[in-house]
């Protein structure tokens, strides 16, 4: 049995998935491992090509899926990753998706050094709520959270309260 949740953390970019992510690795009562999906991706070369006029890498899903399963079967493990439709729903524990007003969002691109269409397209995915809806539809509702991520209070109350999850997923291991 897995010693540890699998937790997809997902959102538009910049919605903070990161800052939640190393901040949850620190504070979490067991280890968890993190992964930057995006980062995985390059580093591992999971990817087809880069797209330039998209500025982004178009993923070979299944040699990452590969690559992923062993670690999500074992556990203990945050997926940090902008969209969260190709993990099978068998991976998932608990699947939080950081939402940000798009002005907020738009400055944190911007400061990020984005292209102007690259911010547009994420702030317009922000408002449609596209994360979101992918989320809902591919895994079961009750374990679909969705936590604002705006200022540095949401950031503490939302590690505090994964943090009490992961204990409580662990109680329940512990009486299965
Ligand atoms: N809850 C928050 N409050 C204030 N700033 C935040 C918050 N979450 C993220 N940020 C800031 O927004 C930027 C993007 O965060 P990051 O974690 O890199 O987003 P993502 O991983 O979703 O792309 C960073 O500069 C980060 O410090």
């Amino acid at each position: 049995m897995a010693k540890g949740p699998v937790i997809i953390l997902t959102g538009t970019p910049g919605t903070g998935k990161s800052t939640h992510a190393e901040l949850l690795a620190n504070e979490s009562p067991i280890p968890l491992r993190n992964i930057n999906v995006s980062e995985y991706v390059k580093e591992r070369g999971l990817y087809e090509n880069y797209d330039e006029e998209w500025q982004s890498y178009t993923v070979d899903e299944d040699r990452l899926l590969d690559e992923l399963e062993p670690l999500a079967a074992a556990g203990g493990l945050i997926l940090d990753w902008h969209t969260c439709e190709a993990f099978p729903e068998r991976w998932a524990d608990l699947v939080v998706v950081l939402r940000c007003d798009h002005t907020k969002l738009w400055d944190r691109l911007e400061k990020r050094g984005y292209s102007l269409k690259k911010i547009q397209e994420n702030n317009e995915a922000e408002i449609m709520q596209v994360i979101l809806e992918e989320a809902r539809s591919s895994y079961p509702p009750e374990i679909v959270i969705e936590l604002q991520s705006e200022t540095m209070e949401d950031l503490e109350s939302n590690v505090a309260r994964l943090v009490e999850w992961i204990k409580l997923w662990l109680k329940n291991q512990e009486g299965s």
